[in-house]
């Protein structure tokens, strides 16, 4: 039977947790597939590139991987980094990369608090918890310029130079992202991270723009937190908290703290955007490659499940997406949880309960 849709998927598993997380997403995805009857269908296509080719081919992805990845509707990613390849060879050469070259400028992170799973906030006892780190993912810390082995500083006198690069255009699309999406949301708020009292070029910058684009929404609350302030925030009064807007490093951290309140790094999903869709978008959990848990079959697929589901939603199946959304939710209820979460289950045991609850 041909399928009246078929979306064709780059999978990229790349290295460690991400090669077991990449399997369990792929099941889900296929087990809605077949149940769909027809309606739609995914055509795999799975790419070996991360630290193994390396090993192989001295470089993270073939020499025209961006063409060959260009024509796919979507790439689900898993992680990338290995021991055997320094970790800023293995995350340029890749991720970044991808992000980089196909213009993935919006990382959109939800901090979701999942039933059955312990958060280690008392408050998530008994108050209705969840935001979303809207990250930069383009330009600020990790725009990659600068350099190293500036000499003339004698023995032991290295100098190093990291810059970030901010600019009008790419603050003003993430902030008007940030301010579209909480408008889709029943908390009508975006708060600005930025650290504008010690970085004061680029992260004024920021902070104009988005004062200035914060006009045009005047039905969407707004707030300016410092980025060590907002650490303390997500702690303290995460319940004042909707869509989070920062720079690509500040997000980064945020968005680690937030998967951790909600219980577990291997929880939490991400999609890296091309709103413009000029480009396919990518879509992984938060987490690394976890090569302390890797090969164990313990490792918490939830991350890449739901990244999954933010796939379906971007290819346009959106009550797909929260059928899956629901089948994980039923399934941490119920008790089927990994270890990271305080449960004895495998990978394949808590993705076999979410296809299981997708039926449900
Ligand atoms: N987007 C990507 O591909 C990313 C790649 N990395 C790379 O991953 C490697 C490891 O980095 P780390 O800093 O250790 O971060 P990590 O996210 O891989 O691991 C941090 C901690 O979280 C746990 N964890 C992560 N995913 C989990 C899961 N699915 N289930 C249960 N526990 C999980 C790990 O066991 C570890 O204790 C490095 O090479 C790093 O560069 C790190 C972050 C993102
Ligand atoms: C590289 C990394 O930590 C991230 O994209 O989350
Ligand atoms: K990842
Ligand atoms: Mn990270």
């Amino acid at each position: 039977m041909t399928a009246q849709r078929t979306f064709r998927i780059a999978a990229i598993p790349a290295d460690g947790v991400g090669i077991e997380v990449v399997a369990a997403g792929r099941a889900v995805l296929d087990a809605l597939a077949t149940a769909s009857h027809g309606r739609f269908a995914f055509d795999w296509q799975e790419f070996p590139w991360g630290c193994g080719y390396h090993a192989e081919h001295g470089r993270m992805m073939a020499e025209d991987g961006l063409d060959q990845l260009a024509d796919f509707d979507a790439i689900y990613f898993g992680a990338v980094g290995w021991p055997t390849v320094p970790d800023h060879v293995s995350l340029w050469g890749l991720r970044l990369r991808i992000c980089q070259s196909f213009d993935q400028w919006a990382n959109v992170r939800p901090v979701e608090f999942l039933p059955g799973i312990r958060s280690p906030l008392r408050k998530a006892d008994d108050t209705d918890l969840g935001w979303v780190v809207v990250r930069e993912n383009s330009e600020g810390e990790y725009a990659g310029f600068g350099g190293r082995n500036f000499g003339g500083r004698g023995d032991r006198g290295e100098v190093a130079v990291q810059s970030a690069v901010f600019t009008e255009v790419g603050c003003e699309r993430i902030i008007r992202f940030a301010f579209d999406l909480a408008r889709t949301r029943s908390r009508r708020k975006v708060s600005s991270v930025t650290k504008s009292n010690a970085q004061q070029y680029g992260m004024v910058l920021w902070d104009d723009v988005f004062a200035r684009v914060a006009t045009d929404y005047p039905d969407v609350e707004t707030e300016s937190v410092l980025v060590d302030a907002m650490a303390a925030k997500f702690v303290l009064r995460p319940e004042d908290l909707s869509v989070v807007v920062a720079s690509n490093l500040n997000a980064d951290i945020l968005s680690d703290l937030g998967s951790a309140l909600a219980g577990s790094l291997g929880l939490a999903a991400s999609a890296n955007l091309n709103p413009e869709r000029r480009f396919p978008s990518m879509f992984e959990p938060v987490h690394g490659s976890a090569p302390d848990i890797a090969g164990q079959g313990i490792c918490n697929p939830l991350g890449a499940i739901g990244s999954a589901a933010l796939m379906l939603e971007h290819l346009g199946l959106p009550d797909e997406a929260k059928a899956v959304q629901h089948a994980v939710a039923v399934t941490t209820g119920s008790g089927t949880r990994t270890r990271d979460v305080g449960g004895t289950a495998g990978t394949e045991d808590v993705t076999a309960a979410v296809i299981d609850n997708l039926a449900g």
